[in-house]
């Protein structure tokens, strides 16, 4: 994945390339050369011209024409009718996922304990100490800002940041050094093992830190305009508590009336689709983080996408290239 902080993007963007000697130049260009295979959707955006003769870039610059599953010869949906309930039901029924202490906070007709309701489920102890700190040092490492939303999408396929009034917590994206530490690898590989689906239809971790009075008011993970995206639906939410909160702090789902408790190391579960029609949007999941009142309140998103997340996401075709 791109790091925008590596200089050489700076200099390929900022500063006009006559201004160098050859030498210099022929650098550029090699380093041009290698982005265009490492990075393709940043370098078609940003420095069409570069990637021309490898990638035929000004075709591609239009994003419309550059993001399709078959332009990107990309894998099958994870989820077929069926399958979201007979996952959760396994989750909490299959001796294998004893280990991780499932608690059913609702599922339909309540047939395995909860509230009669959509699929909610907690695994309560799922990352060790070693695991849940590791993720939030990568937070750390990876640096954290205030939150944002994505604005409107410009013409290229990027989406704008808008410093959110309605979260007022710090992110950090765990890309980079942060992904490397074994401890956020093993987190990701034991997710993958439990829910069958590969990485590569993950957003990167996103590490959270609430301090008192912050909050992210009522809103969902996906949304119904995501329909016809390519990387499809955030099917799945993966929440990571990396703390205790002293007091307050908890995730509601507002429609459900249902808060769960942040406790380090805990793991929520929810599904943002359809069990009869997984393409499709559940609109009962909005939820919201109440405001912490004593403590912080450390935690983690791993989204999970019905198709392939990582090839749109390198090819520009995601609203953003973290
Ligand atoms: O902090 C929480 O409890 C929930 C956060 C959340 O919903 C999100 O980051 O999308
Ligand atoms: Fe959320």
């Amino acid at each position: 994945m791109l790091n925008t902080n590596d200089t050489n993007f700076h200099y390929l963007t900022i500063i006009p390339l006559d201004f160098f000697p050859s030498y210099v130049k022929s650098i550029f260009f090699e380093a041009a050369r290698g982005a265009c295979k490492s990075a393709p959707g940043w370098m078609i955006v940003h420095c069409c011209d570069s990637c021309d003769e490898e990638l035929n870039a000004s075709e591609l610059l239009d994003a419309e024409v550059r993001c399709t599953r078959e332009q990107l010869n990309m894998t099958g949906p994870a989820w077929q009718p069926g399958d979201l309930d007979k996952l959760f039901a396994d989750w909490v029924t299959d001796d294998q996922f004893k280990q991780y202490s499932p608690v059913v906070i609702s599922s339909p007709d309540a047939k395995h304990g909860g509230v009669d309701g959509p699929w909610i489920i907690t695994f309560d102890t799922f990352l060790t100490d070693y695991e849940s700190d590791q993720i939030w040092e990568g937070g750390q490492l990876a640096g954290f800002d205030r939150s944002t939303d994505q604005g409107k999408s410009n013409e290229f396929g990027e989406q704008e940041q808008i410093i959110s009034k309605t979260r007022t917590s710090s992110n950090a994206w765990c890309t980079d050094k942060c992904e490397r530490q074994p401890g956020v690898q093993s987190a990701t590989t034991k997710i993958e093992s439990v829910t069958g689906i590969p990485r590569m239809n993950y957003e990167s971790f996103q590490v959270l830190e609430y301090q008192p009075n912050q909050f992210y008011r009522m809103h969902h993970d996906s949304s119904s305009g995501k329909d016809e995206s390519m990387a499809g639906h955030r099917i799945l939410t993966f929440f990571l508590y990396l703390s205790d909160v002293e007091e307050g702090g908890e995730t509601r789902f507002t429609k459900l009336g249902l808060d769960v408790k942040p406790r380090k190391g805990k793991a929520l579960i929810w599904p943002s689709v359809l069990n009869d029609n997984p393409l499709k949007w559940d609109s009962r999941m909005y939820h919201e983080a109440r405001d912490v009142i004593r403590g912080e309140k450390r935690a983690a998103n791993h989204w999970i996408h019905m198709y392939d997340y990582e090839t749109p996401n390198l090819w520009g075709c995601t609203g953003s290239f973290s």
